[in-house]
């Protein structure tokens, strides 16, 4: 039996995300096992685990692209799978890849998302504008994705995901493909609109480090999907070298990977 999330739900608010004992199966492969756990709203959590661990299923099961075998998924309260269009604006995602249009410039990109949506051309270009400033990109609004760097692309990503102004962020190894200082500027910069923003946000990643620098609660996952270790890091545990190294090893320890 798997340890269920003991992290309180806040005020007896309805969280943002709430998996209730789900189980998911495709045929024969058990991808998720009994997980339970919760996103508070305005929270950042961190899912890790070794890879077919069942992240990307569960994250699948919140946008709702197919249903639980068992259990019961929420997602500000709708069931996802049933309430999809409901949600089309609630949830936005990023991924490991950019996913930019080559033909479109920075900008067009970013405001992919919000025209989609029928938002009438000149507003949400003012949107757009307003994201790629707010992560830093305004000078390369009218350049072509094949002339930004790899942070850069991953910057105007973010821009799009956020653009919609959607209450949850789910980031799928968002950092993963970048190198170390790019990944942390980045990671922080996010982290900062999240919060100003008030947003939620749930991320995959591989890397201890994203998510201790990174969440207010970091759940490990075993494979198949089931909760081995809750951990809530302090600013302490990021700021002292000693206490990130401990937390950092006790992590490494629940996924079975050399510190
Ligand atoms: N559509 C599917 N059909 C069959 N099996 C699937 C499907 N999706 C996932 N699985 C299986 O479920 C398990 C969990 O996969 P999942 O992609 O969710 O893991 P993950 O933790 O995201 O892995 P990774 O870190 O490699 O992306 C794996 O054994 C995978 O092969």
């Amino acid at each position: 039996m798997s340890p269920q999330s003991n992290a309180a739900i806040q005020n007896g608010e309805e969280p943002a995300i709430l998996l209730d004992s789900i189980n998911k199966s495709f045929g024969s492969v058990v991808a998720i096992e009994n997980l339970s756990f919760h996103v508070n709203k305005g929270e950042i959590v961190s899912f890790l685990g070794r890879t077919g661990a069942g992240k990307s299923t569960a994250l699948n099961l919140i946008m709702g692209n197919f249903g639980p075998t068992k259990g019961r998924v929420r997602v500000m309260g709708m069931d996802p799978n049933k309430d999809f269009k409901k949600l089309r604006q609630t949830i936005s995602v990023g991924f490991q890849t950019d996913r930019l249009l080559p033909w479109r410039t920075t900008v067009e990109n970013v405001e992919l998302g919000l025209l989609i949506l029928r938002e009438p051309k000149a507003q949400a270009r003012e949107k757009a504008l307003e994201w790629l400033d707010r992560v830093n990109l305004t000078a390369a609004a009218n350049l072509y994705p094949h002339e930004l760097s790899g942070g850069m692309r991953q910057r105007a990503s973010l821009a799009r995901a956020l653009a919609i102004d959607p209450e949850i962020l789910l980031l799928d190894e968002c950092f993963s493909q970048l190198d170390h200082v790019t990944s942390q500027t980045l990671r922080a910069d996010v982290s900062e609109v999240i919060r100003k923003y008030n947003k939620t946000c749930l991320f995959i990643t591989h890397r201890i480090d994203d998510a201790i620098e990174m969440a207010d609660r970091i759940l490990v996952l075993g494979a198949p999907a089931r909760l081995l270790l809750e951990e809530s890091p302090t600013e302490e545990d990021r700021t002292d070298r000693d206490k990130f190294r401990i937390l950092h090893d006790k992590i490494a320890a629940a996924l079975g990977v050399d510190a």
